[in-house]
């Protein structure tokens, strides 16, 4: 089976290694780059605005063209951007897979519309290891339950625009799963100043940016007297690129709904 593919936000550093992916993949077959209006690469083959050979795909301003060509969308956009596309998806039927990060609420709400009529696939990260460090954390912190500190340490490259990171929380939300209580309600991040002792059952974070650190995460579980540390450490985008491609290959048969990498990976 070929899959007629769009990669989004072409250019950014997620969108070129989604097109290296796209490349390897057997399935995958990439028909459709986008760029917002203006963008240089607009009209130019995708493969030369590469610094390669050409690919005989040419970069496109209209989303809704190149999506109605493909039955799956690669999209490492920004929240704004992702919403977007995530309407034409549905209306062009394509399976939308977001690794986008940083959405707010009101987004949220959208892409949950969306997905009535497309298949969408979104995680803030897209690596069979930090999806496995999931599933630890979730563990540990049940075993030790709430009476040891949860801490999340991540460190990301200099152009990082949100924090923390789409797989902080998704490491926070599979710890507080494990202590059965609410992220939204146990969240300390960004302490500073006179913050008063840390309250029970918190669950911190703590953001560095800095460099071309490409995404290093640490959850730290701290009891008086010792620590057990998880942490992973990406040093290749290709990881988040391939899972893409796994996940744009298993949505081709799923009813329209909203997904996430541990049910592609049957975690
Ligand atoms: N889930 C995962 O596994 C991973 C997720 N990410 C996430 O992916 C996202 C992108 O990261 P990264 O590639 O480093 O960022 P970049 O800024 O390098 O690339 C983003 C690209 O998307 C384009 N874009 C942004 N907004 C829009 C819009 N509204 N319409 C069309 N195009 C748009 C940008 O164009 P312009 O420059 O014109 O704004 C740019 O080309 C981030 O949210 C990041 O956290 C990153 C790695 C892994
Ligand atoms: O912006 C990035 O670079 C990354 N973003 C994702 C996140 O917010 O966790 C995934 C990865 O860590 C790289």
């Amino acid at each position: 089976m070929t899959i007629p593919a769009t990669v989004t936000g072409v250019s950014g550093r997620m969108g070129r290694m989604l097109v290296e992916a796209a490349k390897e993949h057997p399935e995958i077959h990439l028909t459709g780059a986008t760029e917002r209006p203006g963008h240089d690469w607009i009209g130019r083959d995708l493969g030369e605005c590469l610094g390669g050979a050409p690919l005989g795909v040419i970069v496109e301003d209209d989303p809704l063209e190149a999506f109605a060509r493909s039955r799956a969308v690669f999209d490492f956009t920004s929240p704004a951007g992702s919403v977007a596309h995530a309407a034409l998806a549905a209306q062009a039927r394509c399976v939308h897979v977001i690794g986008t990060t940083g959405f707010e609420d009101a987004h949220l709400a959208k892409l949950e519309a969306a997905a009535r009529h497309s298949v969408q696939i979104r995680a803030g990260n897209f690596s069979l290891g930090v999806n496995l460090l999931c599933v630890m954390t979730e563990k540990v912190a049940k075993a030790f339950g709430p009476g040891w500190d949860v801490e999340i340490v991540e460190m990301h490259h200099r152009h990082k625009v949100d924090a923390p990171s789409g797989t902080a929380l998704m490491l926070g939300e599979a710890a507080a799963k494990g202590h059965d209580s609410n992220l939204s309600e146990v969240m300390d991040s960004g302490r500073h100043g006179q913050t008063g002792a840390r309250k029970d059952g918190a669950i911190g974070f703590a953001a560095l940016r800095g460099g071309d650190v490409v995404g290093e995460h640490e959850v730290i579980f701290a009891n008086a007297g010792e620590r057990v540390i998880l942490k992973h450490i990406a040093t290749d985008r290709m990881i988040f690129s391939r899972g893409a491609m796994t996940a744009g290959v298993w949505g081709q048969e799923k009813k329209p709904g909203q997904y996430t990498m541990t049910d592609v990976l049957g975690l």
